[in-house]
């Protein structure tokens, strides 16, 4: 299906960086999750790779613009987050899959998608198509009538990437989005995620390694709430040669990394 490009999709964009963080400040709770991260990310598919606790799930709610961040300097699409008053042209232009998503039972993935294209402010004319290209995307066609509550983790799962990915946004979040998903559906997702890195910022959180290296064009490591990495997956890989564990020398790598900075911190 071809999608009509708009004119302000045709201008160049205005500014370096689709996510330009320095020095970022994230709260949960009382307590400071992100502290004092630096982070610049353009074009393309950013694995983000961490411990539990590390600050993943804060920092994407900070790029979602769902919490406010305390300190630092956050512009998403050349926006500056925290001076900004209004937020809601820029949230036209993101899209969001949250760790833990609420959704209706007795809606539809239909009725979920088309409710979240409206959320966004699409185009009324524009969702019915929108809406089913996201579903064929994620591979639902089949179950688009089906009720949410019918549907399996994995399935659901998907439905959640669709709301995230009906508007084309130009920064797409994903928290943990392969939870769930059988083995062929994780392939087949990772396909997907290249072809959405194409032409827009993607930020995925997740705790395969393996799925950053076979789709990702860069990856960003957090621990203790900032950034200890980032590279390409092949620099993550070479960390692995001379130590760390784990069944690939990607894990390897990741692991190595970690060990080295509990080391020196
Ligand atoms: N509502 C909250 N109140 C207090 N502390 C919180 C809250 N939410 C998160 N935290 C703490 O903030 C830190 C970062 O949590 P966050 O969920 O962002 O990490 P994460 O890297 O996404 O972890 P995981 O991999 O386990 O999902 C953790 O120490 C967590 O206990």
């Amino acid at each position: 299906m071809i999608r009509a490009v708009s004119d302000s999709e045709l201008q160049p964009p205005g500014y370096a960086w689709s996510v330009d963080a320095a020095g970022l400040q994230v709260r949960a709770g009382k307590h400071r999750a992100v502290d004092g991260l630096d982070l610049s990310l353009g074009t393309g598919v950013h694995g983000l790779l961490g411990p539990n606790g590390a600050g993943k799930t804060t920092l994407m709610r900070a790029l979602s613009t769902v919490v406010k961040p305390d300190g630092g300097a956050l512009r998403l699409l050349g926006t500056d987050v925290r001076r900004a008053g209004d937020l809601r042209q820029l949230r036209t232009r993101l899209g969001y899959l949250p760790q833990h998503f609420g959704f209706y039972p007795k809606f539809t993935v239909r009725d979920y998608v088309e409710y979240m294209a409206w959320l966004r402010e699409m185009p009324k004319r524009s969702v019915p198509s929108a809406t089913q290209r996201a579903i064929d995307r994620v591979g639902l066609t089949g179950r688009a009538d089906s009720r949410l509550k019918s549907l399996s983790g994995g399935m659901l799962r998907r439905a959640g990437i669709a709301q995230a990915i009906v508007n084309d946004p130009a920064v797409l979040l994903l928290d943990e989005p392969t939870v769930g998903l059988d083995p062929e559906q994780r392939v087949e997702f990772r396909g997907l995620l290249r072809d959405l890195g194409a032409d827009s910022c993607v930020v995925v959180s997740t705790h395969l390694v393996e799925d950053v290296v076979a789709a990702c064009t860069d990856v960003v490591v957090m621990a203790a709430g900032s950034s200890v990495f980032q590279g390409v997956p092949s620099d993550l890989v070479r960390l692995g040669d001379h130590g760390g564990i784990g069944d690939s020398p990607a894990e390897r790598g990741y692991s190595s990394l970690l060990q080295r900075h509990r080391g020196g911190a």
